[in-house]
């Protein structure tokens, strides 16, 4: 059977001699091969607008060379280069797999898995998360020292991974015989089971303890995992005694992640939790800077300022819109300007515009808006402080969406239909004389919309 890189090699073979060079140059050179399992091609794409184009133009005639070079039916399969990472991330360590050469080794123990890309150099500093690289610098200088664990956390796509591994690139660049190694939580937990499958714990153990700087991504993922949780709680402990430096990552802070052992939560808030928040303007501008200057890209700064105010939530896809930008501006053969960033971001915005709103949706507002969490929103308890956000959610889910009155009872807890009616008149009917909770909702509202 070919790999993916030489499947990959004969099809773009065939699309160079079946295109225009513009084509090929915007459109299939850019494209990566991922993996290939005898049906199925998985390939990498640099933005939405890539893979819209490829679901829309290429397909068939991928699917028909592909026909011609391996005699059966293959089918593509895309992803975003901005989810490789991700998807590296959480895939399951396979240590045996038929192609591996060196079976007895666990697959972590090969390399430390850092992107030598997430570097010091080309990570922004602005307000949101200031702290969080001034703590990493500090511990990449004196690991084991000062910060530790330490403890990065904050939502998706803000710079944890990127920062993390920077420590570990810059003390391998200074100092290149530190051992360092970076894991997801995922990785670990599947080291962890293999080693046992295969009578393995002892070897597994030396791979985890042997190291100067253990960095372990998405935390969050060991909750409700019993076994992992206590082997980390071990290879933790083990590696502070020895003053050994470990950071760490989580969306949230250990307090709040489900199910994870007290005396884990305790040990993670040792050392120096720290936030990071979103970008502000500034920051995002800068960054989408020093993104189109690596990429040598020429964008007036009126643009970027343009992109930077269109997309406020997270770093990935502030990235993922300048890839738009950059595809776009290729086909078109135009310069970046801030009339093409409208055109290309246009589809971006109207898709996010678009999308139904959904009770979940509603339901997570609400639960915010109140400081409830979504179990008591969604649950039976009859204090009014939860009674009253239940009713609204319900009264907005009617109201905002075209959910049937049964099915919104289902979303919240399996509730009888009756239930919701009650809420939607009573809601309906304070408003009336509440000027409070009509300003409440109507906040609520334009949250929402
Ligand atoms: N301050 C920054 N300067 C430059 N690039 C940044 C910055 N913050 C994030 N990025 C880039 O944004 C992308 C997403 O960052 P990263 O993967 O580190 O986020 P994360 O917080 O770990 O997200 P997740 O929780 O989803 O894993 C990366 O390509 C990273 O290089």
């Amino acid at each position: 059977m070919l790999d993916k890189d030489s499947l990959w090699q004969k099809l773009s073979e065939q699309f160079r001699s079946n295109t225009t060079d513009l084509t090929y140059d915007t459109w299939i050179k850019p494209v990566k091969p991922i993996s290939f399992d005898g049906s199925t091609l998985t390939l990498s794409l640099p933005s939405e607008l890539h893979r819209d184009y490829w679901k829309n133009q290429l397909v068939p005639n991928l699917v028909e060379y592909a026909f011609v070079i391996t005699k059966g039916n293959i089918e593509p399969k895309f992803i975003l280069d901005s989810d490789v990472n991700k998807e590296d991330k959480a895939k399951p360590v396979d240590n045996h797999s038929a192609d591996d050469s060196d079976q007895d080794e666990f697959s972590f123990s090969k390399e430390n898995h850092l992107n030598p890309n997430y570097t010091f150099d080309n990570f922004i500093i602005g307000k949101g998360n200031q702290m969080a690289h001034a703590a990493a610098l500090i511990v990449s200088e004196e690991p084991g020292k000062l910060y530790n664990p330490l403890f990065f956390y904050g939502g998706v796509g803000l710079g944890k991974t990127h920062l993390m591994q920077a420590i570990g690139n810059k003390r391998l660049e200074d100092h290149p015989e530190t051992n360092v190694k970076y894991v997801t939580s995922e990785a670990f937990t599947n080291d962890f089971i293999n080693a046992i499958q295969t009578n393995r714990t002892e070897e597994f153990r030396r791979e985890y303890r042997d190291v100067d700087i253990l960095m372990v991504d998405d935390i969050q993922f060991f909750a409700q995992k019993e076994g992992t949780q206590e082997e980390f709680f071990h290879t933790f402990n083990d590696l502070y005694n020895n003053d050994k430096q470990i950071v760490l990552t989580s969306d949230r802070v250990p307090q709040e992640i489900p199910k994870l052992q007290e005396r884990l939560v305790s040990r993670f808030a040792w050392g120096l939790p720290v936030d990071i928040t979103p970008p502000d303007l500034e920051t995002r501008i800068a960054i989408l800077k020093n993104k189109a200057e690596l990429d040598n890209l020429v964008i007036p700064n009126d643009t970027l300022t343009y992109i930077a105010g269109q997309i406020d939530s997270n770093v990935r896809e502030l990235e993922g819109a300048l890839s738009r930008v950059q595809a776009y501006s290729k086909l078109k053969d135009e310069p970046i300007t801030t009339d093409l960033v409208y055109e290309a971001l246009r589809g971006l915005k109207l898709s996010k515009d678009n999308r139904e709103l959904s009770i979940v949706d509603i339901q997570n507002k609400v639960a915010n808006y109140f400081h409830i969490s979504i179990n008591d929103l969604k649950g039976k308890k009859r204090m009014k402080s939860i009674v009253m956000p239940r009713q609204i959610a319900m009264y907005l889910s009617r109201e905002m969406t075209n959910n049937s009155l049964p099915k919104i009872g289902k979303e919240f807890g399996g509730k009888d239909h009756t239930t919701v009616i009650h809420a939607c008149d009573k809601i309906a009917e304070i408003i009336k004389l509440d000027s409070d909770l009509r300003k409440e909702i109507s906040d609520i509202k334009s949250a929402l919309s």
